[in-house]
């Protein structure tokens, strides 16, 4: 099984010959990995790592993890080899002559982006660490599609990384833990190797919320004898029922599971609960030999102990998309409330293997639906958007629904009847025009729920839903929305930019189509309504070219566009006149980060988003406009779980104190008491991103935060 070996026993080992012995331990050494060795300690000879050890224990380590848990030769080796071609002289070629295409493969999909050679790759204004990361991550990503065993050993290289952290400082240990956290993890997850994600989770989780972590093993270690005496009790009874039932001892196994610490948290954060309250904190998992048996001793538990009945799940009927399958009941014994886990002996290889275990066993694991892995491979997005739309895409819980055939989709959370239809094909998604769930019309924009049965009804043509780009949930969708709008947002942006330029020099508009064109501007008239600096350049080539005409010389000397930056709130405007606010008109409300167009009127710059009616009204009226942007820093979305004082008052107080701050409340949710004194309290708020560290302190000062998420980065809706 994959449990030989002991994490901590990883984590200690510092040298060579131990970490030699554990990798001899977990695969038969044959020449080519002897081999491998030998090259990876002349290759990393006089390196060592942070915390002062021999570079190559690391890369034997991880070939030590590879072997355990997948027992493939060409991947321990790769392991062995994963940091030669970034870190030492060595070239892909020469690990290819020597160990052959495959391993070199590889390698190569393991291999940091080289940030000289690929420097043209970088654009000039961009973090030029987060898009080296970007561009290793997408490099993997594709070698991934090919073979996915690239990242199987990358999930052991950061496991063995999360283990050796506390020799990196402070800010680095955080910023490496929060990646492991959204990106590796649920790719452990979608792998189906729960062995490798949950570690990775629990490791990471102490670095990015350590309180919390903290309380959690606190109450498990005071608890721990009447856990295990609960656990005990309970696995006893089973096992009596089962034989008695007739089946034999040893040929099957019952074992006890707590939850672990991060799903702990997540289930506390996403109900609002305390640990007490997580209904499968506690479980027992029962392992027969075959699926028909799994069946048998679900009877007899829901015979002799009270099942509640919503909590059943049958994934053997319906699997997940990572391949697992389990039936889930949970009971009442006495007083306790405990989980059953039943599933047989193959089913709990994929079940902690994933994928894995068809190299380790060569039978089952491969059933896995990597489809996820090929819809990572956004078109036309730039590198930053990729990393945060992958993100996104990876770190959200999923739910299942169905087609009216009964096809199981997986959608992230929140996901709405219009993202299913993107699931289902492009063309449906395109097309949809109404919908029903579970038999009832419904929007598309309805927000699906785990076992909804949706159909979809498509029109004949493309329909066009500029405005809902930010209401789907998933990257798929969001993608096939943007490139349908990309023409229409380009000629609103052009028709815009004129009319900007008409805001500025009072001109009538064919006058300034007819400039533009003359000077092979027009085509380019939707930059400026999107890059200021552009809008400069034009006005500024305007005013050149018309005193070069002798005759409006004199009057043009002294003239200027001078164009000033207003800022009212999250808003930046420009404009040569002067604007006394800005005023978002009840028609549509955009939110930060939405697209935006702004319309003067009486002094006052009137806001919209770019798909409002209203607004292609005032544009198609020929309206002078002004150019608008969102403040430059950031603005994110943040939501926040507070236990407050259940005082009179003590809400308003709240949110005063949360005005002053500067934090713009866009919803408030009071929740059912907590405890005699307590309510929670449920917020979305909006925050620059400069501004929120210093928010946060503040509010914790005064009250106890549960929970503290950026609702942007899609982290797991917790
Ligand atoms: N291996 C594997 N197990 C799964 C998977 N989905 C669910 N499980 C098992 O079921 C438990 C409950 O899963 P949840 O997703 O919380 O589902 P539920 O409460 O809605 O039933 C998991 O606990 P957990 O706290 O997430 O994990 P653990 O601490 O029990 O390992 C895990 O034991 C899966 O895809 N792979």
């Amino acid at each position: 099984m994959a449990n030989n070996f002991d994490i901590n026993q990883i984590r200690a080992i510092r040298d060579i010959e131990s970490a030699t012995a554990l990798l001899h331990e977990n695969i038969p050494f044959d020449e080519q990995i002897e081999d491998a060795l030998l090259f990876s300690k002349d290759a990393h000879a006089h390196q060592t790592r942070k915390s002062g050890e021999p570079y190559v224990v690391h890369p034997i380590l991880v070939a030590a993890l590879v072997a355990s848990i997948t027992g493939d030769r060409a991947m321990v080796i790769a392991a062995l080899l994963h940091d030669v071609v970034e870190d030492t002289p060595n070239t892909i070629e020469a690990v290819e002559l020597r160990y052959g295409s495959d391993v070199a493969h590889l390698v190569h999909g393991l291999t940091k982006i080289d940030l000289i050679r690929d420097k043209e790759l970088i654009p000039s204004h961009s973090d030029e660490k987060l898009v080296v990361s970007a561009l290793t991550f997408r490099k993997m990503l594709l070698a991934s599609i090919k073979d996915i065993r690239v990242l199987v050993v990358k999930l052991c290289d950061r496991l063995h990384n999360m283990l050796t952290l506390d020799s990196l400082p402070p800010a680095k240990q955080r910023r490496i833990a929060e990646e492991t956290l959204v990106v590796y993890a649920p790719i452990a997850h979608r792998l189906g190797i729960s062995y490798i994600k949950n570690f990775l989770e629990d490791l990471s989780f102490s670095y990015v919320f350590a309180e919390e972590k903290k309380r959690i093993d606190d109450y498990l270690k005071v608890n721990y004898h009447d856990i295990e005496l609960r656990l005990n009790g309970f696995r006893q009874k089973i096992a009596k029922l089962m034989e008695r039932q007739g089946i034999i001892p040893g040929s099957y196994e019952i074992l006890s599971r707590i939850k672990h610490d991060y799903s702990i948290y997540l289930k506390m954060q996403r109900k609002g609960i305390s640990i007490d309250e997580v209904l499968d904190l506690l479980a027992i998992r029962v392992l027969v030999n075959d699926p028909t048996q799994c069946y048998s001793v679900l009877g007899l538990v829901h015979l002799h102990f009270q099942p509640l009945t919503s909590r059943f799940k049958d994934y053997i009927a319906i699997p997940k998309e990572n391949g697992y399958q389990t039936l889930h009941t949970t009971v009442f014994d006495d007083t306790s409330i405990i989980e059953v886990q039943i599933r047989t002996f193959e089913m709990h290889k994929t079940a902690e293997l994933g994928v894995a275990a068809h190299w380790k066993y060569k039978s089952g694991g491969n059933n896995i639906n990597l489809d996820w892995l090929q819809n990572l491979q956004y078109q036309e997005e730039s590198i930053e958007d990729f990393y945060e739309l992958a993100k996104t895409d990876l770190y959200s819980e999923d739910i299942s629904v169905f087609s009216p055939k009964g096809k199981p989709y997986t959608l992230p959370r929140g996901a709405t009847a219009l993202d299913f239809a993107y699931a289902v094909h492009t063309e449906i998604g395109d097309r949809a025009e109404s919908c029903l769930v579970n038999k009832e019309s419904k929007s598309l924009l309805a927000e699906l729920h785990n076992g909804d049965i949706v159909r979809i009804m498509t029109a004949e043509e493309k329909l066009l839903r500029c405005s809902w780009m930010d209401a789907v949930k998933t990257s798929r969708a969001k993608q096939h929305i943007r490139i349908n709008c990309r023409h229409r947002i380009r000629d609103i942006d052009s028709r815009s930019g004129l009319l900007i330029m008409r805001g500025v020099m009072q001109l009538n508009v064919t006058r300034i189509r007819e400039w533009m064109r003359e000077h092979n501007r027009l085509q380019n008239a939707w930059m400026i309504a999107r890059d200021v600096d552009y809008l400069r350049e034009v006005l500024h080539h305007y005013l050149k070219d018309l005193r070069s005409h002798k005759k409006f010389g004199a009057f043009l000397a002294s003239h200027r566009f001078k164009l000033k930056l207003y800022r009212f709130g999250s808003i930046e405007l420009f404009s040569n006149h002067t604007i006394s606010d800005v005023v978002f008109d009840f028609c549509c409300h955009p939110k930060a980060g939405d697209e935006i167009v702004g319309f003067v009127s009486n002094g006052k710059a009137h806001i919209h988003h770019k798909m409002c009616q209203h607004a292609a009204t005032l544009i198609e009226d020929e309206e002078p406009m002004l150019f608008v942007r969102w403040k430059q820093e950031s603005i994110f979305h943040y939501h926040m779980i507070v236990s407050m004082h259940n005082a009179k008052g003590a809400l308003a107080d709240f949110l005063t104190f949360l005005a002053k701050l500067g934090a713009e409340i866009v919803s408030i949710e009071l929740g059912k008491e907590r405890q005699e004194h307590q309510q929670l309290c449920e917020l979305e708020f909006q925050s620059s991103e400069a501004d929120i560290n210093r928010l946060r302190a503040k509010i914790e000062q005064k009250i106890h935060i549960i929970q503290f998420i950026r609702t942007d980065d899609a982290y797991r809706s917790v």
